[in-house]
């Protein structure tokens, strides 16, 4: 058995103790989950003499070898030598891995535990073949354990060895069905991710170890490389260079099967961002190909029969190897053809991501209330429609869906955002969006811990170059634009792999607004008054066009520009809401309620909530519909506010209590409006339970 060829993907470490084992044969138990799938057996046994541990691992490796399964021994040298097994699982207090390996020779292996960084890079330096990364999380199986490390402290420690990618890591502590896919995604770096899973009770005390080594078995295989949580829209901005430059050094293989309009082009596009292109449309090549860990691009665009085969053969293929695979629903819409191929893919596995314009999108979501025509790309949709299809898509499918058009829209179904680069070149000539396709395909292949900010690496690093290159002097339309677009996305990649980012201040990037558009809902259905500043319009930019819509005439009693930082001015602070105790004019009487929502809670938000309540107003504050540049100054400002006697609340909680009774008419309205918002809501809360809020803001880098 050749080490290095060794799967540590479902790694069974036994354990013959009654409490775990029950009244149940050792080695049947160990068998059938040989036959589930486990890849590796560790004989743990840390009682009984030498002779007796020497019997039972004679026994059971005739077993592993008859599964070509390594067997390995726990702590004992002795023991595996005296059997002559595949080799041995060694503790930090355990025997030294000079000494181990001294005696064991070099084609034996050496796992060593590594509960630390320090550990680890120990470990590889001494020439460990693998690396045993536990505790992961509280078990009842082993009593000594040092550090609960969780999926992140995991995650650091394949961080300090990336420079190592030769040994391979299994992890280790209470490991289950529940959590292993969770720790496998949530662990792994832009450079690398554990190869397995070590489990002891959730094997050897499950009642059917046959079944529970096959669930685990599927678990690891399917490793989805998605992780559905919540960060702030500046976390996944800021991946960005890392994830350009990851795919310049690690060259990831892009199969494209794209249409034969575009295959020359996406090859030279996958070539300027750093990626490897193979162009094959050959399904039963794709079993090899997705070895490669690099990823799929299914193009539908000229899509017949045999086409079609071969995309339902190699997405099969790269499901089953757990890589990445992108989906560009071409023209779905337009034919009775192109709409059963879409079927047919959609039906034959799992994209990571799903690509196309409004039309292709809506074809996806089932929507033929407009028929496409040919490949286009007109627009009936409004943004805030768009953003709302992207998330609702993306939530049921799973996958990162992004709508293109004048406005990007990308969503995991909890982060939706909206990216307004690139030039209306790219619109004159053939294959941009296909291979924009080929862009992500090479970004999530790096990227497997955050699909949503592989896509947007690979949108802004596309349109960013576009945008470059249409300002070149040279170029003078679409035909010049195509070599120094190309040109472009290779000086882009080359750039930021020196450090130098400032391409990347040409991103618009907004988070689509969540929570202020919720409200302004509410007040339009409630006809609650509303008051709208802008700090220095000319300089920051007018109000956001999503809130627009929900900005009527009738309900805006003002709408001023500013530069004094609280919203308290003339004709606000005079007319609207004057002075309570001092001034007689007509305002909206003792007691008069004001919700804020907006950008800046420490500036704008604290200046107008403190001038509101020293004129006597009450304040509400809806807490998920305020944010800031620095995420770190909401709680801050926050806890100031309600020291002041403002209300610190939710958009959810304020909108109930205005509301005090569900028999008013408008109650059914408002119902629609947080089901409408709920997955808002739920995203922009837990960036809340974080310790900040990136709602109801719209923020620019
Ligand atoms: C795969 C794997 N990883 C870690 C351990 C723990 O080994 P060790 O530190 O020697 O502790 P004991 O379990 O032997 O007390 C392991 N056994 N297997
Ligand atoms: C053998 C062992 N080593 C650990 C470490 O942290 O190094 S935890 C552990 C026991 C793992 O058992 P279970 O999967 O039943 O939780």
């Amino acid at each position: 058995m050749e080490k290095k060829k060794v799967d540590y993907s479902v790694y069974l470490v036994t354990d013959s103790r009654p409490e775990v084992l029950g009244q149940r044969d050792f080695y049947t138990v160990v068998e059938a989950a040989l036959k589930g799938g486990v890849t590796c057996v560790q004989l743990r046994e840390k009682t009984g003499d030498t002779g007796a541990l020497i019997q039972t691992a004679r026994r059971l490796h005739e077993i592993t070898q008859r599964y070509q399964v390594p067997l390995l021994i726990n702590d004992r040298v002795d023991v595996a030598l005296a059997v002559n097994c595949e080799g041995v699982h060694i503790g930090q207090d355990d025997m030294s891995l000079p000494e181990a390996r001294r005696l064991l020779g070099p084609d034996k292996i050496i796992g060593v535990s590594a509960s630390t960084p320090d550990e680890a890079r120990e470990a590889v330096k001494g020439g460990a073949d693998y690396l045993g990364i536990g505790t992961v999380y509280s078990t009842q199986t082993k009593s000594n354990t040092k550090h609960i490390l969780g999926p992140e402290g995991v995650r650091d420690i394949l961080e300090a060895i990336s420079s190592f990618p030769k040994v391979r890591t299994v992890c280790i502590g209470g490991i289950n069905e529940e959590n292993a896919q969770e720790v496998l995604s949530k662990s792994a770096t832009s450079k690398r991710k554990l190869d397995g899973i070590a489990v002891v009770s959730a094997v050897m005390a499950a009642s059917n170890p046959l079944d529970a080594a096959k669930r685990l078995a599927s678990l690891t295989t399917f490793q989805s490389s998605k992780i559905i949580g919540t960060r702030a829209m500046q976390d996944v901005v800021s991946s960005v260079p890392a994830i350009v430059k990851a795919v310049h050094e690690q060259t990831p293989l892009s199969h494209n099967m794209t249409n034969l309009v575009v295959q020359n082009f996406a090859a030279n596009i996958a070539l300027a961002i750093g990626a490897s292109p193979i162009m094959s449309n050959h399904g039963d090549e794709a079993e090899d190909l997705c070895k490669h860990k690099g990823s799929l691009v299914i193009n539908m665009g000229t899509v017949d029969d045999k086409a079609l085969g071969n995309y339902v053969k190699a997405l099969k293929a790269y499901n089953r190897a757990g890589v990445p695979v992108v989906f560009d629903p071409v023209g779905a819409g337009a034919t009775s053809v192109r709409r059963n191929a879409l079927k047919t893919l959609l039906d034959a596995g799992y994209m990571d991501v799903v690509k196309g314009n409004e039309n292709e999108i809506k074809a996806v979501v089932g929507d033929s209330s407009t028929q496409q025509r040919g490949v286009d790309s007109s627009s009936t949709l409004t943004d805030q429609e768009k953003a709302t299809m992207v998330e609702n898509l993306a939530r049921t499918k799973e996958t990162i869906v992004v709508m293109t058009g004048v406005s990007d829209f990308v969503s995991d179904g909890t982060r939706t955002l909206q990216i307004t680069n690139g030039h209306p070149y790219l619109a004159s000539i053939t294959g941009s969006g296909c291979t924009l396709g080929t862009t992500i395909s090479a970004a999530v292949a790096v990227w497997p811990e955050d699909n949503l900010a592989a896509v947007v690496g690979a949108i802004l690093h596309y349109e960013i170059a576009a945008e470059i290159a249409a300002s070149r002097n040279d170029v003078r339309g679409p035909g010049t634009f195509i070599p120094a677009f190309i040109d472009e996305l290779y000086n882009i990649r080359q750039n930021t792999s020196k450090g130098d980012l400032r391409w990347l201040q040409r991103a618009r990037v907004m988070d689509v607004v969540l929570t202020t558009t919720k409200i302004l809902r509410f007040a339009n259905a409630l006809k609650i008054p509303i008051y709208v500043t802008t700090q220095n319009r000319t300089r920051l930019g007018d109000t956001v066009a999503e809130l627009k819509p929900h900005l009527p005439s009738s309900l805006v009693k003002a709408d001023l520009d500013k530069t004094r930082f609280s919203m308290y001015i003339p004709p606000i602070s005079t007319e609207h809401f004057p002075f309570l105790a001092s001034s007689s004019s007509p305002g909206p009487g003792k007691g008069a309620e004001v919700a804020i929502v907006g950008i800046e809670s420490h500036i704008c938000v604290t200046q107008t909530a403190l001038d509101l309540l020293e004129a006597g107003y009450k304040v509400y504050i809806i807490a998920d519909g305020v944010s800031s540049c620095n995420s770190a100054e909401v709680p801050i400002a926050l806890d100031r506010l309600r020291q002041a006697g403002a209300v610190v609340t939710t958009s959810e909680s304020w909108m109930y209590e205005c509301m005090g009774d569900s028999g008013i008419g408008e109650f059914k309205d408002v119902v629609k409006i947080v089901k409408d918002t709920m997955g808002d809501t739920k995203g922009v809360m837990e960036g809340l339970v974080g310790g900040y809020s990136n709602g109801g803001r719209v923020s620019k880098i």
